[in-house]
């Protein structure tokens, strides 16, 4: 047991740690760097050079140094880098650090991979112990990320460098359920760790929340949390913090945008652009493929690539969730041999967190969206990065293929193009991007569509995903800001449609208002040509099918809950999501004309021109002319049998409907009780389910209102064009 410490050990610490500060105070001072250098420049301290007190006065030179030990930082902040092995500091640690540390705000920009993390979380840990910072004194730093999982992981890293200090820190994110302890709490924390929407709950809900005293504040992935997408979040942070701090903002693609920096009011930063001068602006290690692929080759390109691959780590960046869930469960269901997992904005927390760990320890395929972009240092290092979609710039681009070939390992990327994107290439040279061009072989691809159709066709709860996994993917391109790259005019989008297995084209909504406005200045400009682009869409529009209200909900459900996701997830954002929400709600207005209070069994009735009238309406009318006839006991008589049996015939088709509807919901609950079992047993992992699933294909679902008794087993199920047919048949039965 360990004996507690004795006041006079206390005592002597405390005079130490004092002696140690005013030495750290003196050094940091009398040999600051000059503002606006470089201290790469100078040259490295000759080995064997004495190290911090010369004499009285004089201290050894901190600039220019390549070591940790010959920084003037605490004993508990080496210790804590000497347990964590770091002993050379990286370029933008040894550029930065010197002006950190004596307190200027920093703008660090250096390549994917390069140890920003450390650049920034030692400044922290050395300014607050400087300060004496203690627990009484609350909130000393905040450090922001745009991920949750980003912000688990610098918490990590501060947790192991700082684990010899004292302070208190706490990692506040989204998707958390213990918000009410993390308010009892957040005052008596020293470092927040925190997303931006996160903190800025707690600054609006917790009572006597007090940042007041700030010390540090601290952007990583500074050029997208300054970016529309927190924008709001982050002009209300910033308006609540003190305005004397220091602020470091560190990406390896940072912002020079003077309108971003003066809501910060930095003063006088020090822009450090290690690899500015670099060759390349990825990772010299990192070898990036670009192959052109037509966009309904897109999954068979991916799925030959990973039946290749399958000792690999690998990364699949998609654009959406809805895109991820669907080719993850879809290749699952196919079980190509190594396993899969997801990560997506759309999950619950632990889980995300569940997952990240596991992919940091497993060789696997991780299907993503940008939530994962950004930041992550997956353990064990990733060996491909595969981005099945091209990403909305270089920025985005570069973020994503740095998630392999990190501080000096290697690893290896490739982009999938389609051929109206191929302009991207001509941004990646201006952007110093070395990208090889490959062609892909023809003879190694393995068709995966017409399994996906049979999926399709065995699994009823896919079909949704795929149609939706279809409207996201094309929203994604008709929100991208590059109109020169992305036309979602120019995809082929039947032949998409088929291949993610889809009997029939889905219908789009905003792709419809497109062709139609299209239309509308195809007429007005009689003289002018028509473009094949135009033709094409007209020819899409005309075979596509019409899906009922409910599928319309889903689409604006889609739509918003991307508003919500992108915001925090980094796939779209909220000022481009104001472009599309106008044109649904236009829509929904339509639908409201109809009195969806109407008392029940009472008919809607429309006049000629589509108009709906109120129940009485129509006898009103007889006003106009048609009075005699009802008047007419005869034709009265006549005309109530004719709205009876109309009556019959609606209600019949009413309960045809409903009970339609409450199969489909049945047969959707089995499979998702089935979906949890799976989630349940395999961990969103192909490799454990293998074990169980012998017993699972045993299973025998009954369903009461299927032909042969409701007994399905192991047996394909009934596919929508059947159950469409059977209805029909029905209906007509009914009718006769
Ligand atoms: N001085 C160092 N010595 C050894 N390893 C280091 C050093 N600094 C950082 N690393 C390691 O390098 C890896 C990448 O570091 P880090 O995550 O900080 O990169 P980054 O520049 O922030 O990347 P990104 O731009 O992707 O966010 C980490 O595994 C980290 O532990």
């Amino acid at each position: 047991m360990r004996r507690p410490k004795s006041k006079d050990f206390k005592k002597q610490q405390r005079i130490s740690e004092e002696t140690e500060i005013e030495l750290l105070t003196s050094w940091i001072e009398t040999q600051q760097v000059d503002s606006g250098s470089n201290p790469m420049s100078l040259p490295p301290l000759p080995k064997n050079a004495p190290i911090g007190r010369l004499n009285d006065t004089a201290f050894s030179r901190y600039g220019g140094v390549s070591n940790f030990n010959q920084l003037p930082l605490s004993k508990k902040t080496k210790d804590g880098l000497k347990d964590g092995k770091f002993v050379n500091m990286t370029d933008i640690q040894r550029a930065s650090l010197p002006h950190a540390l004596c307190g200027r705000d920093i703008l660090g920009a250096a390549k994917t991979g390069s140890g920003k993390t450390l650049a920034f979380i030692i400044p922290v840990l050395e300014k607050l112990y400087r300060e004496r910072w203690g627990p009484e004194d609350g909130v000393g730093s905040i450090i922001i990320s745009p991920t949750r999982e980003l912000a688990g992981q610098l918490f990590d890293v501060l947790k192991s460098v700082g684990k010899h200090h004292n302070f208190s820190a706490g990692l506040l994110i989204g998707g958390r359920k213990d918000v009410d302890m993390e308010k009892e709490r957040v005052n008596e924390l020293n470092i927040l760790i925190c997303t931006p929407g996160r903190l800025l709950q707690h600054m609006d809900e917790t009572p006597n929340f007090d940042c007041s005293q700030m010390q540090v504040l601290v952007l990583d992935e500074a050029d997208r949390i300054l970016d529309s997408g927190f924008k709001r979040e982050l002009n209300a942070i910033i308006s609540q913090l003190p305005k004397r701090r220091q602020t470091l903002l560190f990406s390896a693609t940072q912002t020079k945008s003077v309108q971003d920096l003066a809501r910060l009011s930095l003063k006088d930063p020090e822009y450090l652009s290690v690899h500015e001068e670099s060759a390349t602006a990825t990772p010299t290690l990192l070898k990036q493929i670009v192959m052109v692929v037509p966009l309904d080759q897109k999954l068979d390109m991916l799925w030959s690539f990973i039946k290749t691959h399958l000792q690999s780590k690998i990364l699949v960046f998609l654009s959406s969730c809805k895109q991820v869930k669907f080719v993850y469960e879809a290749f699952k269901k196919l079980h190509p041999g190594i396993p899969l997992k997801c990560l997506h904005g759309r999950m619950k927390q632990e889980r995300r967190m569940a997952i990240y760990s596991e992919f940091c320890e497993k060789r696997s395929v991780l299907f993503c969206t940008d939530v994962a972009a950004r930041g992550l240092d997956f353990n064990k290092a990733v060996d491909w990065v595969v981005q099945v979609d091209c990403p909305e710039n270089v920025a985005s681009y570069i973020h994503r293929v740095g998630r392999t070939a990190r501080y000096k390992s290697g690893g290896k990327s490739v982009l999938f193009l389609l051929p109206s994107e191929i302009q991207m290439l001509e941004k990646f040279n201006a952007a110093k991007v070395p990208v090889h061009f490959n062609k892909p072989r023809k003879e190694l691809l393995q068709p995966v569509s017409a399994l996906l159709a049979s999926l399709l066709a065995k699994y009823p709860d896919l079909q949704p995903r795929a149609q939706r996994a279809f409207i996201t993917y094309l929203r994604s391109i008709h929100l991208q800001k590059d109109k020169e790259i992305f036309d979602v005019m120019k995809l082929p989008i039947d032949e998409y449609s088929a291949s993610l297995g889809l009997p029939m084209t889905p219908k789009v909504r905003f792709l419809n208002q497109k062709i139609k406005s299209k239309a509308v200045s195809k007429e007005q400009i009689l003289a002018e040509p028509e473009s094949p682009k135009k033709e094409n869409a007209l020819m899409v529009s005309k075979k596509r099918i019409a899906t009922d209200d409910s599928e319309d909900e889903e689409e604006e459900n889609d739509l918003l809950l991307a508003a919500d996701t992108l915001n925090e997830d980094g796939e779209v954002k909220a000022s481009e999501i104001g472009e599309v929400i106008p044109a649904t709600r236009v829509s929904k207005k339509k639908k409201l004309k109809i009195n969806v209070h109407r008392p029940l069994g009472t008919r809607v009735v429309f006049d000629d021109e589509g108009n709906t009238l109120p129940p009485l309406a129509r006898i009103a009318d007889t006003q106009s002319g048609k009075e005699s006839m009802l008047l007419d006991p005869e034709q009265k008589a006549e005309y109530y049998r004719r709205m009876r049996e109309d009556l019959k015939k609606a209600d019949k088709e009413d309960k045809l409907v409903d009970r339609q509807r409450r199969r489909e919901k049945r047969i959707k609950q089995k499979m998702k009780l089935k979906e949890v079992d799976e989630e349940d047993d395999t961990s969103g992992s192909e490799g454990e389910e293998i074990v169980d699933r012998r017993n699972k294909r045993k299973k025998v679902y009954f369903d009461s209102d299927s032909e042969d008794g409701g007994r399905n087993e192991g047996k394909v199920g009934v596919t929508l064009e059947e159950q469409e047919a059977l209805a029909l048949k029905l209906l007509d039965s009914m009718q006769s």
